[in-house]
């Protein structure tokens, strides 16, 4: 981001992130982005955060793609305050049509990512989006599989980052979070 995020609003949203401990597995302290939307003022605050970081990509992003499904809450957002198209990677056999397929390591668990073929064309620039960046698995596939339909990712967008993991040195492309963890 050109200008840092607001502190306040950084403050707010942090304070309502819930924490669940042994979630979904032993020894995963999951961060539920979801308890931010429960808060009306942690709620706006995560609006005018984004649409921050929105406009200080205005002019270099073609198109916004965002990772199933907590990406989702936040990708179309992005996407029209940059008046620019929004399409979805999502888990294996969900999306209609041609698509492109990729599998990847999670914190826990594996999983298969899809994009359809015409959801970016060659010499796109992107944005990757979704709420939080673990060990990065999702991310790096995401970018492998972008680069496979000729898109260059310019940068991926989190939410929230779990910093001791490290996932962003994994990832080939700029990494920005709000909030790290
Ligand atoms: O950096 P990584 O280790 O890849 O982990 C991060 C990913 O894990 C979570 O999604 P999850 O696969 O749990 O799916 P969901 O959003 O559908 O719940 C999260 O929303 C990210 O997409
Ligand atoms: N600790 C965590 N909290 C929420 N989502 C996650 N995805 C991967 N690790 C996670």
């Amino acid at each position: 981001m050109t200008t840092a995020p607001n502190s306040e609003e950084l403050k707010l949203l942090k304070d309502h992130i819930e924490s669940f401990p042994d979630f979904p597995s032993p020894g995963i302290l999951f961060r539920d982005i979801f308890s931010v939307f429960r808060n009306q003022s942690a709620s706006q605050a995560l609006h005018s955060l984004l649409k921050s970081y929105a406009l200080s990509l205005k002019g270099q992003i073609d198109v916004v793609f965002a990772i199933e499904s907590r990406g989702f809450l936040f990708g179309p957002y992005i996407g029209q305050v940059l008046g620019i198209p929004f399409v979805p990677i999502r888990k294996k056999g969900k999306l209609p049509g041609v698509v492109e397929r990729l599998e990847y390591g999670l914190e826990y668990g594996t999983d298969c990512i899809e994009v359809q073929e015409d959801g970016g064309k060659v010499g796109q620039k992107a944005l990757i989006v979704d709420d939080l960046i673990a060990t990065g698995g999702s991310l790096t596939a995401s970018c492998q599989l972008l680069k496979t339909l000729g898109v260059e990712v310019v940068e991926c967008f989190v939410i929230m980052e779990l910093a001791d993991l490290n996932g962003r040195q994994k990832v080939p492309s700029k990494v920005v979070s709000l909030l790290q963890f």
